[in-house]
């Protein structure tokens, strides 16, 4: 081995902590993640949602309480989703848009408190739909798009009214950012942003978001508008209409498996990417952990670390409060 040279030695660079610190390309700080949190109406309510231990659907006093927490630790970035009960639901999601509104109600009275509260807003008809759909379910059963983009128009701007910050359409409706951006525009919330979810797969991984919200389907799928997890060049097509059509960030969701979408959004467009790290991925660490079988606060830096070295600069993901409690991240 005397005469033995070898030029390159990677582990060179990874000998002590602060050369890897030094060379370390990738964080994912406080200021990356986005909380998604479940409202339900009435008070004094935190109620626990059987697949995602951890997470509660709160009311909106308790909901103002679990915000400052989060605030008090530099967590800023909110994104609220209701729990409507089914006798308020109806075929055109009429609770989304209506005065008093549990959703609006919501967003009021965290702007109220907290200004300094970033608040993300989601527009989709299922959580209020009987029929359990993002957009309007045609009497044969076709989700029809143009007729949606009224109703995504409606919730948007009450959600606006409300003091949204970031208008999030998670419906894969066509057609529906540019819409949105025009019904914004048009009364005066030019500067209140689009979010939007531009490439959103039919996954199986939205299990227990749909617990919580008790918004699965009542009948069919989400096939004819979310889209096939075979496909990336679907993706590449609903980012190029989303940038023309004024969106200011893109979404991947889920993230997880989708890692290589996070990847190719980035590298072909210029504007933010956000991952959705989703119910089922959550629920799937929170089992393991449960099990002995993983050491949560590693595999979950590890998780996130994964989504901004792909690329994504904002992340959503359930665990956005203990990774910052616990110092995951
Ligand atoms: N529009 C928001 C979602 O569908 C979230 C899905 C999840 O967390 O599984
Ligand atoms: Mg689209």
């Amino acid at each position: 081995m005397e005469n033995f040279s070898m030029l390159n030695r990677p582990r060179r660079n990874r000998k002590s902590a602060v050369i890897r610190n030094m060379v370390q390309e990738n964080y994912v700080q406080a200021s990356n993640l986005i909380f998604p949190l479940f409202i339900v109406d009435g008070e004094k309510k935190k109620e626990t949602i059987a697949s995602m231990p951890g997470i509660y659907r709160y009311s909106i006093d308790n909901l103002l309480k679990e915000v400052e927490s989060c605030l008090n630790i530099g967590l800023k970035a909110f994104d609220l989703f209701p729990n409507i009960e089914e006798h308020l639901k109806d075929k055109t999601a009429s609770q989304a848009y209506i005065n008093g509104g549990l959703y609006l109600r919501a967003i009021e009275a965290v702007k109220k408190n907290f200004p300094e509260a970033c608040i993300v807003t989601d527009v989709a008809m299922d959580p209020y739909s009987s029929d359990g759909h993002d957009g309007l379910v045609s009497e044969d059963g076709e989700i029809l798009n143009d007729e949606t983009l009224e109703i995504l128009g409606k919730m948007a701007l009450a959600q606006a009214h409300a003091g949204a910050d970031i208008i999030a359409p998670s419906d894969m409706m066509d057609g529906r950012v540019g819409y949105i951006r025009n019904v914004l525009d048009q009364h005066g919330f030019s500067n209140v942003s689009i979010m939007s979810y531009t490439a959103k797969y039919a996954s199986a991984f939205y299990g227990p978001f749909r617990e919580a919200l008790q918004s699965a389907p009542k009948a069919g799928d989400k096939k004819t508008y979310q889209m096939n997890p075979a496909n990336s060049k679907e993706a590449l097509i609903e980012a190029m209409l989303d940038t023309q059509e004024g969106a200011d960030f893109l979404m991947v969701k889920p993230a997880l498996a989708y890692l290589d979408i996070i990847k190719q959004l980035n590298e072909q467009f210029d504007l933010p990417i956000a991952a959705y790290n989703v119910s089922g991925e959550y629920a799937m660490v929170k089992a393991s952990v449960q099990n002995g079988w993983l050491d949560e606060g590693r595999t979950v830096g590890e998780i996130l670390m994964g989504m901004r070295r792909a690329g994504a600069t904002a992340i959503l993901t359930y665990h956005a409060k203990e990774a910052i409690q616990n110092k995951w991240i």
